[in-house]
């Protein structure tokens, strides 16, 4: 399976491609555009998300409800388009002038690449901006679908914004708390104590960023690969993780704290149910060792740096003039945590799903379902 997108934040839409996906999976365009409706919330968020009304076109590869087995094409249309037309639009009339920046942000992509691609900032950040998430999602949740069908669930929470850390539990009312918040924090004095966080942020032109982790469960041991660096599952993880805008770090299970450890405080005892097969009695390695998935769930965190435009800005350098100056403002949000949440589970997604398909190739779900039974009943039933 593998995937392309193309679209500027403030083009005339988000445009992609997958190619891969086996015929006969049930895709729900009101899955898609419940999880990109989820991306677009949160109070930390600005002005844009109340012009968008991100929504999914679902162009090819779908009919009647099922996937045909072809190039699936997706579009999500920006409702501000309008407003940008005449600064976007390729025509030769095209005003390049009035939407130039030339105070590159510190934090944002501006300064390299322009300095990369010999162009203007405003060529830069309209591609490097975070918009292009949405189609991400979109695809993620293509993927999840696939997933579905299988009974791999994933899901996620924030467990900070700032300093403010969210407590930690791993029980149904925790999951339906994180279900039932707009943040996805399932701590209710947490959240609040974000809120007033946010707030602040705001009122001081400031910005925040924050910890987040993704779940995949009822995967069996075995996706990935140790044989070669790029076939681990872990690094492939992390690359989509990383690959999300503003992403910093990530850690899988206990995370950088078992470098604090001693070995018998860190690995997973291994353990047999007769009927059940081999489990780990801990879960500190995040269901992932050698590069393979272990069976147990794939527990992974993310840490988000602040939002890099400020309103109250930074120091920077004219393009023109050399001199210092104060760095532009975009409009801009001060905090997109819980946002940058629903587009990590879905480029997780997309990382399981493509690992599933090289463990059990297949080009219709039939088969792919009865790739994957045999090899569950083989790890549980026949051993
Ligand atoms: C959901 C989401 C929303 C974002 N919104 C903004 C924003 O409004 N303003 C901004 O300057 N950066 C925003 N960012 C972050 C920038 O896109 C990102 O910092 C920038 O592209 C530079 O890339 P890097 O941080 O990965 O180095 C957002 C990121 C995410 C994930
Ligand atoms: C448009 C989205 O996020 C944008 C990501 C973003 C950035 O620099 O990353 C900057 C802002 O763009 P604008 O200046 O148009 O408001 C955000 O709104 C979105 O998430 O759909």
């Amino acid at each position: 399976m593998r995937f392309l997108t193309a679209g500027e934040s403030h083009g005339q839409k988000l445009v992609g491609i997958i190619e891969g996906i086996p015929a006969g999976i049930s895709i729900s365009k009101d899955e898609i555009d419940k999880a990109l409706r989820k991306r677009q919330q949160g109070p930390g968020r600005g002005g844009r998300m109340a012009i968008e009304k991100d929504e999914i076109m679902l162009v090819s590869g779908v009919r009647g409800g099922l996937s045909t087995g072809a190039p699936i094409a997706l579009e999500i249309l920006n409702k501000d388009w309008e407003n940008w037309e005449k600064y976007m639009t390729w025509r030769e009339n095209a005003d390049l002038e009035s939407r130039k920046v030339i105070m590159p942000r510190p934090g944002h992509a501006d300064l390299s690449g322009s300095l990369k691609y010999r162009t203007e900032v405003r060529n830069i950040l309209e591609r490097a901006s975070a918009r292009e998430t949405a189609m991400r999602v979109a695809i993620g949740s293509i993927a999840r679908q696939i997933l579905s069908f299988l009974g791999v669930t994933i899901k996620g929470h924030v467990l900070a914004v700032g300093g403010v850390h969210a407590q930690r539990r791993d029980d149904h009312d925790f999951w339906q708390q994180v279900e039932q918040s707009e943040w996805s924090v399932g701590d209710p004095l947490a959240e609040k104590e974000m809120y007033k966080l946010v707030d602040l942020a705001k009122k001081q032109g400031e910005s925040l960023g924050g910890l987040l982790e993704v779940q995949v469960h009822h995967v069996p041991a075995g996706l990935g690969s140790h044989v070669q660096w790029d076939r681990k599952l872990d690094g492939k993880l992390a690359q989509a993780v990383l690959s999300v805008q503003a992403m910093k770090g990530v850690s899988f299970g206990l995370g950088f704290e078992a470098g604090e450890r001693m070995g018998s405080k860190v690995h997973d005892p291994i353990r047999y149910t007769a009927g059940q097969g081999y489990s780990r009695v801990s879960n500190n390695a995040g269901g992932i060792e050698g590069g393979m998935s272990n069976g147990e769930p794939i527990i992974l965190q993310a840490v988000m740096k602040p939002i890099p435009t400020l309103y109250q800005p930074l120091d920077t350098v004219h393009l023109e003039t050399k001199e210092v100056v104060k760095a532009s403002v975009e409009r801009s949000d001060v905090c997109a945590v819980p946002a940058a949440l629903v587009v990590l589970e879905h480029v997780v997604a997309w990382v399981i799903a493509v690992a599933v398909l090289e463990k059990f190739p297949a080009d219709n779900a039939v088969d792919l379902q009865a790739a994957w039974q045999s090899y569950g009943d083989y790890l549980t039933l026949n051993q």
